[in-house]
C-alpha cells in the first residue's frame, strides 16, 4: 500500500530491500521484487502521492506539471559556458513516478548499437540489444490509441508487447495540419528524411509517428502502471510517501572488510522529523541522474578532495561519483505559420481550453489525450560533410545511430520560448543525440536540503556545437519540401528572415543564445567493467567499494544513449530485478 506517515507502516517483519526513490527505475524494480512473496519492500519517496494530479493525469498538460511546481525539484543548472553562461531549467519529477510521472511521454528504446555499445563498454554482454528484449517485452503493453484509429502503416506490430505493464500508444487526436505534412515531406525528400514505419526496432533513423507512454487517455507512468492497483495490493510491497532521504548509513563491514551500506536516515516532510530503517539484505538507490550522485556524496563515497573541503568523513574515495553526466542539448526552433488550428488557440483563448478540458473529463479524447510531439525524426551528419568529420571522430555508438533529432509540435512548445500575443507556430526542436560534452553532479554544501551544482556541459565541446548547426539547416531543408509551400510563413526567433539560415557566426549566435536541454541526464553513477579503475556501479549494478549497496537509476548508463531516456531506465529497472533475484537464489 502506499502510506503517508511511517507509522503507518507494518513494521512487524523487517525490510528485505529499502529502495530510495518510487521513480521511474525504482517503481518498475519494487514491483519485480514483490513478485517474490519473501521479499519484503519499502519504497521511500521524497515527493507526494501521483494521485489525483490532474498535470500528470491529462497527457496534454505533461507541460504544465514542471517546472517550479510542487511535483519539481527545482532544479536550474549553473551557468552554462557552451551557450552564453546562461542557466537553464532543470527539471526532476518530485512525485511517485518520479521523472516518468511528469515528463513528455515519448517511447523510445534507442537503436540497438547504443546497447551493443553499452555491453561493450560494460563487458556484459547482458546489456546488449538482443539481451534487453525479453525485458522491453515485459515492459510495454502496446495500447489502441485514445480515438481508434486504423494504426496500419505508423507503426510495425510485429517489434512490440502487448504484455507488459506499461502502456505505449500512438497519438490519439489527429493533426491534420501538421500530421500528413510530415509524412508527405519523407516521400518527397526520402534521401535526406526517409520514413521509418517503427523507430523503435533497433534501427532508429528516419521520420515516423510519436510512441508515448500513454494508455487512452491518461499518462502511464511507472505510478500508475508498476504500482497499479493490481500490485500495489501486495502485503510485501509498501510505498511511503513524503520521506526525504538524507544519508545512507554505514552499518557494519561486510567479510572481504568493505563497509556494509544498509542503514538509511530520512525526514518525515509532514512532520520534520528525522527517521532511520535498516534494509536487511539490500539498499537500492533510485533517486535518479542528480540526487543518486548527491546522496553517495553526502554519505561519504566521493571525490576525497570534494567531501573533505566541505567536511564530509570519506568512506570510500571514487572520483567518478557525480562524473562523467552527459544530456542532449536542445533548440527550440519556431516558425509563424499559416493556420489558426495549433497549440495556441487553446492557449489564448480559455473558452476553447475550458472546452478541451471538458471533453478530457467526459470521454478521455479530444486534443489533450495526446503528447506535444507528432514526429520524431533520428538523423546523422552525411560522410561528405568534411568540413565536420576530417576534424572529428563519429561520436555516435554505429553507422546506423543519430547524431541529431528533429521533432515536430504543432505550436511553440510551452516552456520553450515565452508566447507570442498573436499568431500560430510551429516547432522543429532539434537535439544533440550523440553528445560528446560532459557534465557534473558535485555537492555545494553537505547540507542535504540545498541543491548541488547541476552541470550538464551544454555545447561544451565543438562537435556538438557544429551537430546542433546542423541540425538547423537540415530543419530548414525538411520545411523547403512542398507540402509547407503555403504553411510556413517566417521564422519567429532571429536569423534571416526567410530562410531562418544566416552565416555561420550568426547561426552560432542563435545557437548559444537558444539551447537547453530535453532533460535526459545519466552517467553520474556510471556502470564500468568490475576491474575497472573507473566508474561507480559494476554491470551488476553494485557500488564499488561497499557492499549491500546498488544504484537502480538512469545514472548508471554510462552515456546518453540517442533515444529519449526513460524507456532505457524502465530497462535498468527490469534487469535489476532478475540480477537481484539470481543474487538471492531465486531466479
Ligand atoms: C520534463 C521532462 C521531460 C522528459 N521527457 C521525456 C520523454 O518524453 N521521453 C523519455 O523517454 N524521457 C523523458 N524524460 C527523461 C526521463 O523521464 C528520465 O530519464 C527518467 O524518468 C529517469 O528515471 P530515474 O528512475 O532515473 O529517475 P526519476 O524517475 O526522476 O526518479 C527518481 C525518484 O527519486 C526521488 N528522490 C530523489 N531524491 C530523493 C531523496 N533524497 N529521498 C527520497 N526520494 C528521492 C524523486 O522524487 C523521484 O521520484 C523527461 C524528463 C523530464 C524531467
Amino acid at each position: 500500500a502506499i502510506y503517508e506517515r511511517f507509522e503507518d507502516v507494518p513494521q512487524d517483519s523487517p525490510f528485505d530491500f529499502v529502495i530510495i526513490g518510487g521513480g521511474t527505475a525504482g517503481n518498475a524494480l519494487a514491483n519485480r521484487l514483490t513478485e517474490i512473496p519473501d521479499f519484503n519492500v519499502l519504497v521511500l519517496e521524497a515527493g507526494p502521492s501521483n494521485e489525483g494530479v490532474v498535470d500528470s493525469i491529462v497527457p496534454f498538460f505533461c507541460a504544465q506539471a514542471v517546472p517550479f511546481t510542487p511535483w519539481d525539484w527545482n532544479y536550474t543548472t549553473i551557468p552554462q559556458k557552451g551557450i552564453n553562461n546562461r542557466s537553464v531549467i532543470y527539471p526532476r519529477g518530485h512525485l511517485l513516478g518520479g521523472s516518468s510521472s511528469v515528463n513528455f511521454m515519448a517511447y523510445l528504446r534507442g537503436s540497438s548499437q547504443d546497447w551493443d555499445r553499452y555491453a561493450s563498454i560494460t563487458g556484459d554482454h547482458g546489456w546488449s540489444w538482443d539481451a534487453i528484449q525479453p525485458l522491453i517485452h515485459r515492459n510495454e503493453k502496446w495500447t489502441e490509441p485514445a480515438d481508434h484509429h486504423n494504426t496500419t502503416g505508423q507503426f510495425n506490430p510485429d517489434v512490440h508487447s502487448t504484455k507488459g505493464i506499461n502502456s505505449v500508444s500512438l497519438a490519439g487526436f489527429p493533426r491534420p495540419n501538421l500530421d500528413p505534412r510530415v509524412i508527405r515531406t519523407t516521400k518527397d525528400l526520402p534521401d535526406e528524411f526517409p520514413f521509418n514505419e517503427d523507430m523503435n526496432s533497433g534501427s532508429h533513423l528516419g521520420i515516423g509517428w510519436t510512441q508515448a507512454t500513454i494508455n487512452g487517455g491518461r499518462r502511464s507512468s511507472s505510478a500508475t502502471s508498476y504500482l497499479g492497483p493490481r500490485f500495489i495490493s501486495r502485503k510485501n510491497l509498501h510505498v511511503l510517501v513524503n520521506a526525504r532521504v538524507t544519508r545512507l548509513v554505514q552499518t557494519g563491514r561486510a567479510r572481504n572488510g568493505t563497509p556494509k551500506i544498509l542503514g538509511v536516515e530520512f525526514v518525515d516532510i509532514n512532520t520534520n522529523r528525522k527517521l532511520t530503517v535498516n534494509a536487511r539484505r539490500e539498499l537500492i538507490l533510485s533517486a535518479g541522474s542528480v540526487n543518486t550522485p548527491q546522496l553517495l556524496q553526502l554519505s561519504g563515497i566521493g571525490d576525497h578532495s570534494l567531501l573533505s573541503s566541505l567536511n564530509i568523513r570519506t568512506l570510500v574515495h571514487n572520483p567518478s561519483v557525480g562524473q562523467n553526466l552527459s544530456d542532449h542539448p536542445l533548440l527550440p526552433n519556431i516558425w509563424l505559420v499559416n493556420s489558426t488550428d495549433t497549440f495556441e488557440a487553446a492557449e489564448r483563448n480559455a473558452t476553447i481550453a475550458a472546452e478541451q478540458l471538458q471533453e478530457w473529463e467526459a470521454t478521455e479524447k479530444g486534443p489533450l489525450v495526446d503528447t506535444l510531439l507528432d514526429h520524431l525524426g533520428w538523423l546523422r551528419v552525411p560522410d561528405n560533410e568534411t568540413d565536420i568529420w576530417d576534424r572529428f571522430e563519429d561520436p555516435a555508438a554505429g553507422r546506423d545511430t543519430a547524431h541529431y533529432e528533429l521533432l515536430f509540435s504543432n505550436g511553440i512548445v510551452p516552456g520553450t520560448f515565452p508566447l507570442p500575443p498573436a499568431g500560430n507556430f510551429l516547432s522543429v526542436v532539434t537535439a544533440v543525440v550523440s553528445p560528446t560534452s560532459r557534465g557534473s553532479i558535485r555537492l555545494n554544501t553537505s547540507d542535504p536540503f540545498s541543491a548541488p551544482l547541476i552541470d550538464p556541459g551544454l555545447l561544451n565541446t565543438p562537435l556538438d556545437f557544429e551537430i546542433i548547426k546542423y541540425s538547423i539547416r537540415s530543419a530548414q531543408r525538411f520545411l523547403s519540401g512542398r507540402a509547407w509551400k503555403d504553411y510556413i510563413i517566417a521564422p519567429l526567433n532571429g536569423l534571416d528572415n526567410t530562410t531562418m539560415v544566416g552565416t555561420d557566426e550568426e547561426l552560432g549566435e542563435y545557437v548559444r543564445a537558444n539551447t537547453a536541454t530535453i532533460f535526459h541526464p545519466v552517467g553520474t553513477a556510471s556502470m564500468a567493467p568490475v576491474d575497472a579503475d573507473w566508474g561507480v556501479v559494476d554491470p551488476d549494478l553494485r557500488v564499488k567499494g561497499v557492499s549491500g549497496l546498488r544504484v537502480v537509476d538512469a545514472s548508471v548508463l554510462p552515456i546518453v544513449p540517442a533515444a529519449h531516456t526513460q524507456v532505457p531506465t524502465y530497462i535498468v529497472g527490469e534487469r535489476a530485478g532478475d540480477l537481484i533475484k539470481q543474487a538471492w537464489g531465486v531466479l
